[in-house]
């Protein structure tokens, strides 16, 4: 692949020569993708925890911003740690918190049938709703490593009742060191296929998303950067939020994948590790 163009008019004409993207000087504050950019799974990714410790001595406001629901932020916090990054508890803004606030929003005191761990179950607790599966408001999908058949069945029966539909994250696959694995966005399109409905999505792209995490660090778009490894989710939403956007290739994306897509990243990193170049 040798090397990889910086900015979208270097990729359009082919070149070749390293640069740093005219706007990087005007990032004050940044977003940053989790899976595939920082880890992989359990496992830090070359440059990751160099960056956010460069982050902090400049005192740079930031934010980790998942689609991954499975944790809760206290437990990605652990996990990161664990794997040598050091990112405080509220420094990390995931779909199940998002999703939380949004059904919170929708109907305060709601109930829900989720499919999840304790990412989405502790956010929804936390948001003061009841799980159940009799006559719940909502059905919700969230990332896990155990999706049982039962459970999924009794999804489908839900929502052929009438619950809403509702997913944290549209990822069909995610991250690995041995490749991608299926997400929560493959068991969406399942659950889609035997019901006829598609859910309503709250994680990346959703804007929601994006606005919540701006706000969260009183970060304004013309001088925010979003960092990803996913076109369809991280570079497309930071694209239409106007933030300036770095695409990695350490974790979903790869070059073939940038060309399905009719944008382009602001910028094209092998990794984290050379924004500290
Ligand atoms: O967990 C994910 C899909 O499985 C994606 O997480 P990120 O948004 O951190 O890449
Ligand atoms: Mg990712």
């Amino acid at each position: 692949m040798g090397n990889l163009p910086l900015t979208c008019a270097d990729y359009a004409e082919g070149m070749t020569e390293r640069a740093i993207h005219p706007r990087r000087g005007d990032i004050e504050c940044w977003l940053t993708d989790m899976d595939g950019v920082l880890v992989h799974e359990n496992r830090a990714i070359p440059g990751a925890a160099e960056l956010l410790e460069h982050w902090r001595e400049q005192e740079m406001p930031y934010l980790v911003l998942t689609n991954n629901s499975i944790f809760t932020a206290r437990d990605l916090s652990a996990r990161l740690s664990s794997s040598g990054i050091d990112v405080p508890e509220d420094r990390i803004w995931t779909s199940a918190l998002a999703t939380a606030a949004f059904l919170k929003q929708q109907k305060p005191g709601g109930t829900a049938f989720v499919i999840g761990e304790a990412g989405i179950l502790t956010a929804l607790h936390d948001a003061g709703y009841v799980m159940t599966e009799t006559d719940p408001d909502f059905v919700v999908i969230g990332e896990t490593r155990n999706y049982s058949f039962e459970a999924i069945t009794k999804a489908i029966r839900l929502i052929s009742r009438g619950a809403r539909f509702i997913s944290t994250n549209p990822d069909a696959t995610g991250p690995s060191q041995d490749g991608p694995m299926p997400a929560t966005g493959a068991i969406n399109a399942l659950i889609t296929k035997a019901t006829g409905m598609e859910p309503y999505i709250v994680g990346k792209p959703n804007p929601m998303m994006f606005r919540s995490a701006l706000n969260k660090i009183g970060a304004h778009s013309h001088n925010t950067g979003m960092i990803g490894d996913r076109m369809d989710t991280d570079i497309v939403a930071g694209m239409e939020a106007g933030l300036h956007t770095v695409l990695v290739m350490t974790g979903i994306a790869d070059a073939a994948e940038i060309e399905r897509f009719p944008f382009r990243p602001d910028e094209v990193l092998t990794s984290v590790a050379e924004l500290l170049q």
